[in-house]
């Protein structure tokens, strides 16, 4: 049997503002450094070990693996950072308020924007200062690879083979495997392994900081999913955001 445990990032500072993030490299907030310490406690706690790490290029996501390494004492570890592991890009929305958008342009706009699976928000037209294209943490890549928008469709496109060339193998060959990375490229993740249907994936959301771990069998079939710590605070938390993801 194999396992892997992912970590969505902790609370960024744009999740406190309540903005659109995608691609912005926004810092943790001290709940975010808290709630990532505190998933570092839990797996040395419970006695989980690592022998390789994956995370994305953001800031958010590198830092909250620093601290769940550090409390474990594990910052010698190997961290393999890609932009396949970062966060849905979201488009012109980036560094806007979804509570005032949800105003502007009503609730089912929003929700349209934030979970439906193949309708991506209004692009970033590529001279805007938004744009990713000159930043240099993504020069080795096509400027055509760097998005303006993405709907989770395209984030599973580029997650999935991710998963499937890079961090599947090193799980099949016995790597004890941490992920740490976003919400929705980790529900891209999550929809290509328990094949969750286009629908039913909008009502998935994943909690900051939370350990979330897969099992496999030799073939890398899962066998289950399951979040590490206290259910009911990791259920009030995904609710939470749930209702959060209708109302803006
Ligand atoms: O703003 C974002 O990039 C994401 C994650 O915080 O938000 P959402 O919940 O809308 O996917």
């Amino acid at each position: 049997m194999h396992q892997l445990v992912l970590i969505r990032h902790g609370e960024s500072t744009w999740n406190l503002e309540n903005r659109f993030t995608g691609w912005t490299d926004v810092d943790l907030t001290p709940t975010g450094i808290a709630q990532a310490v505190a998933a570092g406690r839990l797996l040395r706690d419970e006695g989980w070990d690592f022998d390789l790490c994956y995370t994305s290029l953001l800031k958010r996501a590198i830092h909250t693996l620093w601290h769940v390494l550090d409390e474990m004492d594990r910052t010698w570890l190997p961290v393999v950072k890609d932009w396949r592991l970062n966060e849905r890009h979201y488009g012109a929305l980036q560094g806007l308020n979804k509570a005032e958008m949800a105003r502007q342009y009503g609730d089912q706009q929003v929700l349209l924007w934030r979970r439906s699976y193949d309708v991506p928000p209004p692009a970033l037209q590529p001279d805007d200062p938004r744009c990713e294209r000159h930043d240099r943490r993504y020069a080795h890549l096509k400027p055509e690879q760097i998005p303006l928008t993405e709907c989770l469709k395209d984030t599973v496109a580029r997650v999935v083979p991710y998963w499937e060339q890079t961090i599947a193998p090193a799980v099949r060959a016995g790597q004890r495997v941490l992920v740490v990375a976003h919400g929705n490229s980790i529900r891209a993740l999550i929809k290509h392994l328990d094949r969750i249907s286009d629908t039913d994936i909008v009502g998935l959301n994943i909690p900051n900081g939370v350990p979330l771990v897969y099992e496999f069998d030799d073939a890398l079939r899962p066998l289950g999913r399951r979040y590490l710590g206290d259910a009911a605070a990791v259920e009030a938390a995904a609710a939470t955001l749930a209702q959060h993801s209708v109302s803006g």
